[in-house]
């Protein structure tokens, strides 16, 4: 399959992932529409043209894709009305990767259900409740700590550790009140007590084997990513582990791009826990430890074009400049500062407002080791301040 440039995008989503990829699109000469819930997202400021909407209403979809004519619709978020991409998929537009692979991914239980049940991989043991008193018998049966999530919402919203029995009412009342839509449903997992997690990216192709980057090591807090790098450290077999399961989830969801698999590694385990069917916002570090960042090969994949080789340049990493207060006009103080030091590198987003976590730019690193890196990237990140 031989795909003419330039081809005419549409993004699903416009933040700071979208932005990237936006460039990396442009770069090669396409087309990007870009689209969002709201006006001047980071990705609208590269694009060629963009839209406003509300991406859960199918009328609204229908509109923008009749007036622009895409041949790719991409999804850069989660939220998305993915039974309206199943239509466009139908009607001859390629989804990324596959319209089934966006609606599988934004629901927790089917994405699990296909992992575990269908292709037997090893998760952390789990179980559904749609109501309190179903939460507290799952949560009996789990056993404590477990983590408490929604079954549809994404970036940690919702979700919450529980520790003991009376903590459960609490983690019931906060996932309901964070789930996206009118989804009433949690899934339960035990708590893994993991040496490390990872983000395996993992890029499928149309007429390629399947490829990797070298597994991102993060460290989330609230259920979001504080900082990133890689190499991550582990084991050469349990590498291995990592890229089989991946190749499995992978295949059976189809299509073609960039996916981040996400992996729990304990001391005799790698476990598997959930997957985002488009560049990973721990992938970020690729923005400097690579010859390729996850945005091109995300491009490279879905345009069918080829990935001779991916090229870990050494010890890297990320680390988020996050808001701290709400605003509509945001300027950074720091910048120069933090941009002193030697292979450090800094992306702000351009986001219109802030809110307390939000996430505003990223510190990227290279070290001599990772440890450096991490230093480096954080060191960057604190010094940037939002004012
Ligand atoms: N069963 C678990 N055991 C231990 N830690 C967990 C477990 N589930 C989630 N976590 C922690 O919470 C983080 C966020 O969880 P998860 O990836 O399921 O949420 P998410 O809302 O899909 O986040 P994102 O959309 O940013 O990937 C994980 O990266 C991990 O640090
Ligand atoms: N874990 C998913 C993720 O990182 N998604 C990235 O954050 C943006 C939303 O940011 P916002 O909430 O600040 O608008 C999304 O558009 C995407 O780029
Ligand atoms: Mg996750």
């Amino acid at each position: 399959m031989s795909i003419k440039l330039p081809q005419k995008l549409m993004l699903l989503g416009s933040g700071e992932l979208g932005k990237e990829f936006t460039i990396a699109a442009q770069r090669l000469g396409n087309y990007v529409i870009a689209v969002d819930r709201y006006p001047d997202a980071p990705a609208m400021q590269v694009a060629d043209s963009f839209e406003v909407i509300s991406m859960l209403s199918s009328d609204d979809l229908e509109a923008i894709v009749k007036k622009h004519q895409p041949d790719f619709i991409i999804p850069e978020i989660e939220a998305i009305r993915t039974e309206k991409l199943i239509e466009f998929e139908q009607r001859g537009i390629t989804v990324i990767p596959t319209a089934a692979a966006t609606n599988y991914t934004m629901n927790r239980d089917r994405i699990r259900e296909l992992a575990h049940q269908q292709l037997g991989i090893r998760t952390a043991k789990y179980g559904y409740a749609v109501s309190l008193k179903e939460l507290i018998a799952v949560s009996e049966e789990i056993g404590f700590p477990n983590v408490v999530k929604p079954v549809m919402s994404s970036s940690g919203k919702g979700q919450s550790v529980v520790q003991d029995k009376t903590e459960v009412e609490k983690a019931w009342n906060y996932a309901i009140a964070n789930s996206r839509g009118d989804s009433q449903k949690v899934i339960v997992e035990e708590f893994i007590n993991f040496e490390i997690e990872i983000t395996l990216l993992t890029i499928k192709q149309w007429d390629a084997p399947t490829i990797f980057c070298s597994p991102i090591g993060h460290r989330q807090e609230r259920g979001d990513y504080q900082e990133s790098w890689q190499p991550a450290e582990i084991s050469e077999d349990k590498i291995l582990k990592a890229q089989e399961i991946a190749i499995k989830v992978t295949d059976a969801l189809g299509g073609a791009g960039i996916f981040g698999v996400e992996f729990f590694i304990t001391k005799d385990e790698v476990i598997f826990s959930e997957l985002s069917p488009r560049p990973h916002d721990t992938g970020m570090v690729t923005l400097i430890s690579q010859n390729l960042n996850e945005f091109e090969l995300h491009l490279r994949a879905i345009l069918n074009l080829p990935i001779p080789h991916i090229e870990q340049l050494g010890a890297s990493a990320s680390a988020v400049i996050l808001a701290s207060t709400k605003s509509d006009s945001i300027t950074f103080a720091g910048v120069a500062d933090a941009l002193l030091e030697k292979d450090v590198d800094i992306r702000l987003f351009g986001k219109p407002n802030a809110h307390p976590y939000r996430r505003m730019g990223v510190a990227l690193a290279k070290g001599v080791n990772v440890q450096d890196a991490r230093e480096k990237a954080t060191k960057a990140a604190n010094k940037i301040k939002i004012i």
